[in-house]
């Protein structure tokens, strides 16, 4: 059979593969561009952008039974339509994915090809029932939910399909207290689930430092969200009258808990099982991840990895980041590299936490002499006057250099003010240059400053 030749291919249309086809295309590069299930990926159609769009929704609904805090008294009775919160999601997702579609559509130098793509041979794809060959392929196929064993037969949810649900869960019971685990939970919980989270390890978000685990803990729990920690879920049961019940193998609580709906949140899985990475010889771990350099090469030259299933990163910054390394390397002639990259994230629980560099755990692991900062939200007078004094701000600083290693904004606009914080890191510049700025009065970051201050030694 004929093989159709390339410049480049590009297998997954995610949040770097998708740039990376428009900016080939700019520059004049041939390139077959394939998509298996919705253009824009997973933040676009099942990730960030719908879950935002849902946390907005709960945080209405929130505002809309709290007045009363703030001396506005709202009637009683505010309902959350889950159709429409769907509709509203459905469209702000439509609206980007069509202007994808038209931008493939009329590009002459992509060729796009709907269906799942595979390694037939060196540098060989089949598609479709075609071959195509290309000198570089960059694989950008992200990943999908971890299903663990023992939920055969249940009709559990994941973050693809809780999405399309249009009536409110009675009782969603979650599997995984991590970043979608958390997310997913309060919004529903805000909408008018019950919700139980169910975690195997001692605490939530176990990355993080546990005074922030336990923030978040708390105040979820204040909301009404029921935790079972350090609890194993070993397997799920379809009930005939629809429930799902979870066996839990648990210190504490009963061994298994009945509720309508499930949602599994325990991991994601990169969708490199079916790529017959071995035809071409390229090597992922035993996770799956595929291997690349510091330039996101794979063991096979020409072929690269973007994204998720590098497991360099597991966020859409870091695989549009990785678009923007092998872009500007390839154009621009720049050098950059994943290492030049500083981790950060945002939890978007409400108040929602903002993340930067290593936590304290991670330096204190690394050998660094700490320096701590922190202030409570309940300390910031723009948080008081807000009536959103939940959580704090800290930074750690290398007591050598006087650098910030590592910062946590959790709390009102937390996903924001981080970026300042952020920012001084990409500079390279010492704490000292912000604490001695003037920022703003009255907001949240004008006490940035004033927490620098007052250092404390980290034992
Ligand atoms: C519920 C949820 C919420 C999230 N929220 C955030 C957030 O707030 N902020 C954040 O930064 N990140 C968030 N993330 C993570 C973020 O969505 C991912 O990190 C990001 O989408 C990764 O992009 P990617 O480019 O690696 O690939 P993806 O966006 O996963 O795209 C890969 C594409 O490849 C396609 N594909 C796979 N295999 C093949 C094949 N063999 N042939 C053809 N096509 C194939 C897939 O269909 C998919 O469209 C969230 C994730 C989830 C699940
Ligand atoms: N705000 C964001 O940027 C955002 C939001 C959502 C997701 N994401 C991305 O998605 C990734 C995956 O998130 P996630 O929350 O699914 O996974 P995760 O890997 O972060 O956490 C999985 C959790 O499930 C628990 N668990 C595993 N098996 C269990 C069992 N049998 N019983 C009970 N608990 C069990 C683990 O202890 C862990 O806490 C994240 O790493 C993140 O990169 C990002």
């Amino acid at each position: 059979m004929t093989k159709l030749q390339f410049d480049a291919i590009i297998i997954g249309s995610g949040q770097a593969g998708t740039p990376l086809a428009f900016k080939m295309a700019s520059k004049g590069k041939k390139v077959a561009f394939i998509e298996r299930e919705h253009l824009g990926g997973t933040c676009l159609n099942v990730g960030c952008t719908p879950t935002k769009t849902y946390v907005a929704s709960a945080r209405r609904m929130w505002d809309a039974q709290h007045g009363e805090e703030l001396g506005v008294m709202i009637p009683n009775g505010a309902k959350v339509d889950l159709q429409k919160v769907k509709a509203r999601k459905d469209a702000l997702i439509k609206g980007s994915v069509d202007g994808i579609t038209a931008g493939v559509e009329k590009n002459e130098n992509i060729n796009f090809f709907k269906g799942e793509a595979s390694f037939s041979g060196h540098k060989t794809i089949q598609v479709n029932g075609e071959q195509l060959t290309a000198e570089e392929i960059y694989i950008n196929v992200g990943g999908r939910a971890f299903i663990p064993e023992g939920f055969e037969g249940v009709d559990y949810l994941t973050n693809q399909s809780i999405l399309q649900l249009e009536k409110l869960p009675e009782h969603l019971v979650i599997v995984g207290g991590s970043y979608i685990g958390l997310e997913f939970g309060q919004m529903f919980k805000r909408f008018g689930s019950k919700v139980t989270i169910i975690e195997r390890g001692p605490g939530i978000i176990s990355r993080e430092d546990e005074e922030v685990s336990e923030h978040i803990y708390n105040f979820l729990k204040d909301e009404g969200i029921d935790f079972r920690l350090n609890a194993s879920c070993l397997s799920g049961r379809q009930n005939a009258d629809g429930t799902i019940t979870v066996k839990v193998d648990c210190e504490q609580g009963p061994p298994e808990i009945t509720g309508s709906h499930l949602l599994l949140a325990v991991g994601r899985t990169p969708n490199t099982d079916s790529l017959n990475l071995e035809a071409t010889g390229v090597q992922s771990n035993q996770r799956g991840y595929i291997q690349v350099d510091d330039y996101l090469q794979t063991n096979v030259e020409g072929i690269y990895a973007l994204g998720d299933c590098n497991g360099k990163g597991a966020f859409t910054h870091t695989a549009y980041n990785d678009y923007e390394i092998i872009a500007e390397n390839k154009f621009d002639g720049k050098n950059r590299k994943v290492s030049d990259r500083i981790l950060t994230y945002g939890l978007f629980v409400d108040p929602p936490l903002g993340r930067a560099g290593l936590t304290k755990r991670e330096a204190l692991e690394k050998g660094f002499s700490l320096l701590e900062a922190k202030r409570p939200m309940s300390r910031i007078s723009r948080a008081k006057e807000k009536g959103e004094t939940k959580g704090f701000m800290s930074a750690i600083i290398d007591a050598k250099t006087n650098k910030i290693l590592g910062a946590s904004v959790l709390g009102v606009g937390g996903d924001e003010i981080i970026s300042s914080i952020l920012n001084l890191m990409y500079a390279d510049a010492p704490y000292t240059i912000v604490r001695d700025s003037v920022q703003p009065h009255p907001t949240i970051s004008e006490l940035i400053p004033t927490m620098l201050e007052g250092l404390t030694e980290v034992s």
